[in-house]
């Protein structure tokens, strides 16, 4: 079926039916060894039960399920999803009455940056990074998270936390679970929160079976209350979860795992190879020129055949602020992954709308994509659900004039909530910037792919140029007045990141630096070459 062989590694962790945890390599093919397992349990199951498969993005679970599902497997009651769908749609939306009695109103799901001031009152900042809750705020909080509840409202926050107490307090939850489950699969764990932590560790003593995939080397969330301390905690739990390391590299090239590898470890044992297809250039000028020095070399790559079409080439950057000025300067047809100002707001109205403009402009999109992002905020009656479906399907033949107004009445309905006017300007914004509209668009061959590093997660390339690599930018260094050493805000956070990016590139990966760069304000300052391509241990290993 998956059309090679499975290493024994591989085998070892497929065969085994023990709580696991199995820590990955990128491109070691986990993915594989997930999806086998779980076509393997399900195959085994009555039609009323499944298992849980998580994963870190709702592409990610799209891909999972597909996979799953390749061949005509009945999945049976399987859900594929994100942890906060799961929470949501399993665990709270069913359950949470059981903790707070029933709500006058439809209950949703929001954001902080969405409830209203006085609902905001006894928060801490969630919108400020570091306020993340833990499981033992929920004491504290409880009385808020009730008094929210009976206005209607599940705070996006505060997700993990209460469907940890749901697990805790209701038996009807608990049943409900082992009826329908039989193991729970989390993708990513090592960019797990404490609450996911702790729910994987609550559904394991509920009875679920156990399996925990992850690399302790691509933690690159840790800024947002993800830690790798808790993948590592299940290594060190040996009674519980069977470690199995999966570490051959099927992705990259041999030369392109050495120089990885020895980022971490400057004495780690070489694959085999002469052929060196990792590059460091210094290149004379700024970031615009920089731009100018790809166009030229990506033509050349397209030319000498050495890449067979433009959407095989991605070009990563450390910020947001580096790809404005690739943006302006590079001459190859390209999409830019950027910021784009829904996703910035970030409210359940405006992922709505995103969802909806992705079924509208990308015929790959299917209307049960946009019902899953209605359902994380809403639950829905079947009839409902019928009536969701129809009105989603009426948009796809609308002209482009009539679609801003379509996108915001549809979203008002569904959400039975008025979008307010940021949120119209940030769709206006959106429909009105070519470059923006077609991060919604489906993939054109003819364009060179452009992100930050922290977006390229999960995403393979045959030739990857990582930008960015300079003294102070990347490992990003703290400005501390009057003191000359050098001073590192994230060591190895940012390590891990230029990891994930290595990592990419399936052929040849190229590291840029040049001599100037312009900083966040514009300036132009010396652009001395980044740390981490002075590493011990990299001598011999790029060209
Ligand atoms: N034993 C194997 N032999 C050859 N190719 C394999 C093997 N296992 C996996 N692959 C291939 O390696 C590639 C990566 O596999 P997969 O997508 O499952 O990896 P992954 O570990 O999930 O990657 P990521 O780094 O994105 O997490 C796929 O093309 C897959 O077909």
């Amino acid at each position: 079926m998956v059309g090679f062989e499975f290493t024994p590694d591989q085998n070892a962790a497929i065969e085994s039916k023990s709580n696991m945890v199995i820590t990955a390599c990128p491109g070691s093919g986990k993915t594989s060894v997930i999806v086998e397992k779980i076509r393997r349990e399900v195959a085994g199951l009555q039609a009323y039960k499944g298992v849980i498969g998580i994963t870190f993005t709702i592409k990610a679970s799209k891909e999972l399920k597909q996979r799953c599902k390749q061949g005509g497997l009945d999945t049976k009651s399987s859900f594929f999803g994100t942890i906060d769908h799961f929470c949501l749609s399993e665990l709270i939306f069913p359950f949470i009455s059981r903790l707070y009695g029933k709500s006058d109103y439809t209950v949703e799901c929001k954001s902080y940056t969405e409830l209203d001031e006085s609902l905001k009152i006894g928060l801490p900042p969630l919108d400020d990074i570091g306020h993340e809750f833990n499981t033992d705020d929920y004491i504290t909080y409880e009385n808020k998270f009730k008094l929210l509840h009976d206005n209607g409202v599940v705070l996006l926050e505060s997700i993990g936390v209460i469907a940890v107490q749901i697990v805790t307090d209701s038996l009807a939850c608990r049943n409900y679970i082992l009826s329908k489950y039989t193991s729970l699969y989390i993708d990513e764990y090592q960019d797990s929160s404490q609450p996911q932590h702790e729910l994987f560790l609550s559904l394991l003593e509920l009875g679920l079976k156990a399996v925990a995939v992850g690399d302790v080397k691509q933690s690159i969330y840790a800024w947002r209350g993800s830690d790798p301390q808790y993948i590592q905690s299940l290594i060190t739990k040996p009674e519980i979860f069977e470690h199995h390391i999966v570490n051959v590299n099927h992705r990259c090239h041999p030369s392109i795992v050495n120089y990885a590898n020895r980022i971490f470890d400057s004495n780690c044992l070489l694959l085999p190879t002469s052929d060196i297809r990792v590059y460091q250039w210094v290149l004379n000028g700024t970031q615009h020129d920089v731009a100018e020095y790809l166009t030229e070399s990506i033509n050349k790559l397209l030319a000498d055949k050495i890449v067979q079409s433009l959407s095989n080439i991605a070009i990563l950057v450390r910020n947001n602020n580096s790809l404005s000025l690739l943006e302006t300067k590079l001459g190859v047809p390209n999409r830019i992954f950027g910021e784009n100002p829904l996703s910035q707001i970030n409210t359940s109205k405006t992922k709505l709308m995103s969802s909806l403009l992705a079924y509208y402009l990308d015929h790959k999109v299917l209307i049960n994509d946009v019902v899953e992002v209605a359902e994380h905020y809403s639950s829905f009656s079947p009839s409902s659900l019928k009536d969701l479906r129809a009105s989603v399907k009426s948009i796809s033949d609308l002209d482009s004039s009539t679609i801003k107004n379509a996108i915001l009445e549809l979203t008002n309905k569904i959400l039975d909530e008025k979008v307010i006017e940021i949120e119209v300007n940030a769709l206006e914004r959106v429909l009105s910037d070519k470059n923006i509209l077609k991060q919604y668009m489906p993939e054109n061959k003819n364009e060179v792919q452009i992100m930050t590093l922290h977006k390229s997660k999960g995403l393979e390339f045959d030739i990857v140029f990582h930008l960015d690599l300079y003294d102070w930018i990347m490992p990003k260094r703290e400005f501390i007045s009057g003191c000359y050493d050098e001073v590192f805000a994230s060591w190895e956070q940012d390590l891990n990141l230029h990891y994930v990016g290595i990592t990419r590139a399936k052929e040849h990966c190229i590291l840029v630096n040049s001599t100037n760069r312009f900083n966040h304000e514009g300036v132009i300052k010396q652009g001395k070459k980044s740390q981490f391509m002075m590493l011990d241990g990299l001598t011999g290993l790029y060209k």
